[in-house]
């Protein structure tokens, strides 16, 4: 292992399953240091290429390092130095806070005499340090997810994997849980998290990768990806559907993409439209600025939950 090696390296990954391809040539690198989102609608591959980085999966072909280690060749040792979240709640129902992250300290090959203190800190990341003694069965759910993320940090991994950490669930505990994945970015620990919600990429992502039918079709800063995909203004036109139609025709044969949302049409990059362009497609009801949305929206074809 090198301290040169980027933190998780994929080039050219491919994962079949039958006649779907769901990783399709997949290029990504994840530098040291960073929270990297990887952003896509359902079916994009998400999952999968978080299968393949655990080593739960192996790929068709391509070359995957993970901390400067082949995968899937070394996956043992790459799953004692990283961190993994499940998007699904496998907690041991029948044991206590203290004793789910007891039994992962013992996993993660946390020596004997640190695991009482590993324990200790992951319960104060997780906040549940007055929980120590409670079955996770009574647990509250934003509790449980809170557990479920200190479980995957037991063994202070520098390399976290997070798949859809709040998938399906209500604000408050999204609010929370993002706190607590920025404290990670605040300690340096790289972060990988695959998400479908925009906003979490957007808050918590120093850099997003866009994922669409198992490839990355755009990668940066959120600002830049707007910048580059929505550019500066958005016009927005309310109109009967006929008429929508026919902005959005008008709009493509002038090279701007749009996007329909129920009773409205967006212009991307209104800002590149000249007089005589902006007369024909008539007085917008809002200009706004773009955001990450229409990035994803244009760049993937989905619209957004
Ligand atoms: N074990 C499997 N067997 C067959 N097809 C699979 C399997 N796992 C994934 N797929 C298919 O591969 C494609 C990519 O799926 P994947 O779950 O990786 O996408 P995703 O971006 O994670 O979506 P989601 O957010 O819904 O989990 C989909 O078409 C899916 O149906």
């Amino acid at each position: 292992m090198t301290n040169l090696a980027p933190a998780i390296f994929i080039r050219g990954a491919v994962k079949r399953y039958g006649e779907i391809t769901a990783v399709d040539g997949l290029d990504l690198v994840v530098p040291d240091g960073i929270c990297l989102g990887l952003l896509g609608p359902n079916g994009a591959g998400k999952s999968t290429t978080m299968r393949l980085l655990t080593g739960q999966s192996r790929a068709d072909a391509g070359e995957i390092r993970m901390l400067g280690l082949p995968m899937p060749a070394q996956s043992k040792q790459v799953r004692a130095l990283m961190g993994v979240v499940p998007q699904m709640d496998n907690l041991d129902e029948d044991l206590t806070v203290r004793d789910n992250l007891a039994v992962f300290a013992h996993l993660y090959r946390v020596a004997k005499g640190e695991r009482e203190a590993a324990v200790r800190r992951a319960m104060g990341i997780a906040q549940l340090t007055d929980r120590a003694g409670t079955r996770v069965s009574k647990l509250s759910g934003g509790m449980r997810r809170r557990l479920l993320i200190a479980r995957g940090l037991v063994h202070s991994p520098r390399l976290v994997l997070l798949d859809e950490p709040t998938v399906g669930l209500d604000p408050q505990i999204r609010q929370e849980l993002w706190s607590l994945i920025s404290r990670l970015r605040e300690d340096g620990v790289t972060t990988l998290m695959s998400t479908h919600y925009i906003e979490e990429a957007e808050r918590l992502a120093d850099e997003c990768a866009l994922m669409s039918h198992g490839k990355v079709v755009a990668r940066g800063t959120p600002g830049e990806l707007i910048k580059e995909h929505a550019g500066e203004e958005v016009q927005e036109h309310f109109a009967p559907s006929e008429r929508l139609a026919e902005l959005e025709s008008l709009a493509k044969g002038l090279g701007l993409s749009t996007r329909r949302t129920g009773p409205s049409v967006s212009v991307l990059k209104s800002e590149q439209l000249t007089e005589e362009q902006r007369a024909r497609l008539g007085p917008p009801n809002v200009r706004r600025a773009p955001t990450l949305e229409d990035v994803f929206v244009v760049l993937t074809g989905e619209t957004v939950e």
